[in-house]
């Protein structure tokens, strides 16, 4: 990836740059898989978290595309450590190695020359913690809802998520996939943010995970529409697109990949992330998986206060 190993660009935009070709390549797994029709369901146990040969291959393809071009980041994926892109049993969902001329046949070639702050030039490669999510949306994967499925990478430095690309590998706008990428106080593209109309309050929320506790603490905002869906990535492409005023979670059961690249995506085109609380995530390398506080997320133009007050004067939550 000649262009990707260049100096004169800083790490930070190559990273991010390269992050949108894995992304958008690890797509074609998911297609596959869903065209051999062999899911090969495990249940992970908890509750509903299964995991299928898609969250697996995904998983070991990404990580080995990242450490091939970048060897001291750090990277958290939900699948663990245990998965690796030679495992005979998926070799043949792998994407071939592509030749140098499709890698220069960048999705996004703005992404390397986009003006930066010094704080994200100066990022050194061993202070990025990637938060990977192979597979959101794996319930709704299971059962034929596909277009509930993204791929989420995000970027981490200091603690807070710097960048985020989300790939959906069904994307109606494609039969390619479609890969977005945001830059918090940069820049995003491959979606345009549309705000979401004023005076009736449209919540979106799981639709696989909810519990009494969830109803409730939706119930405290009078939404006028709840929409129920499935996977992060694709409630918090919800809030960009104007689809919903904000996505509520009142439940521990989300992670850290769940909300890493949404949250950098969200930052970028105006909109908020936090636990229920009002409390920002933390994403370094030793902080807990689990998002214990929940999850508010709010569209751009929406008061996020005024949503995180509702819920500290209702009953309260205790996630
Ligand atoms: N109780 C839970 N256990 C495991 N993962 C969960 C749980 N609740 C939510 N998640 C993860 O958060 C995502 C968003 O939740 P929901 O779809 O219910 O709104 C899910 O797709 C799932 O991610 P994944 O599919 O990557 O395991
Ligand atoms: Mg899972
Ligand atoms: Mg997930
Ligand atoms: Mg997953």
């Amino acid at each position: 990836m000649p262009v990707l190993q260049s100096k004169d660009v800083p790490l930070f935009l190559r990273l991010v740059s390269a992050t949108t070709q894995i992304a958008s390549s690890a797509g074609s797994i998911a297609r596959k898989v869903v065209k051999s029709g062999e899911l090969d369901i495990v249940d992970k146990g908890g509750g509903n978290d299964p995991q299928t040969i898609a969250d697996r291959a995904i998983q070991a393809y990404v990580v080995q595309m990242l450490r091939q071009s970048f060897p001291k980041l750090t990277v958290i994926g939900e699948e663990g450590e245990s998965v690796s892109a030679e495992n005979e049993l998926f070799e043949h969902l792998i994407p071939p190695s592509p030749s140098n001329s499709v890698l220069d046949k960048l999705i996004f070639p703005q992404i390397l020359k986009l003006k930066i702050p010094d704080k994200l030039r100066g990022i050194k490669e061993e202070d990025v913690v990637i938060w990977l999510d192979p597979l959101d949306g794996t319930t709704e994967f299971t059962k034929g809802g596909l277009g509930h499925v993204t791929t989420l990478i995000g970027i981490a430095h200091g603690g807070i998520p710097v960048a985020g690309v989300i790939h959906e590998p069904f994307s109606y706008h494609s039969g390619d996939g479609r890969t977005i990428y945001g830059i918090p106080g940069v820049g995003y593209g491959g979606c345009q943010m549309v705000l979401p109309q004023t005076g009736k309050r449209i919540i979106t929320t799981t639709q696989s995970h909810s519990n009494p506790r969830i109803e409730a603490a939706i119930g405290i905002l009078k939404p006028y529409r709840v929409i129920r869906a499935g996977g992060a990535g694709h409630k918090a492409l919800y809030l960009v697109e104007g689809v919903a005023n904000a996505y509520v979670f009142a439940s521990k059961g989300l992670k850290k990949w769940d909300t890493c690249a949404p949250e950098a995506l969200l930052q970028a085109v105006g909109g908020k992330m936090t636990d229920l609380s009002g409390q920002a995530y933390s994403y370094n390398k030793n902080d807990e998986y689990g998002n214990d506080g929940g999850l508010l997320a709010t569209a751009p133009g929406e008061d996020h206060e005024w949503y995180v007050k509702q819920f500290l004067g209702g009953a309260p939550l205790n996630l």
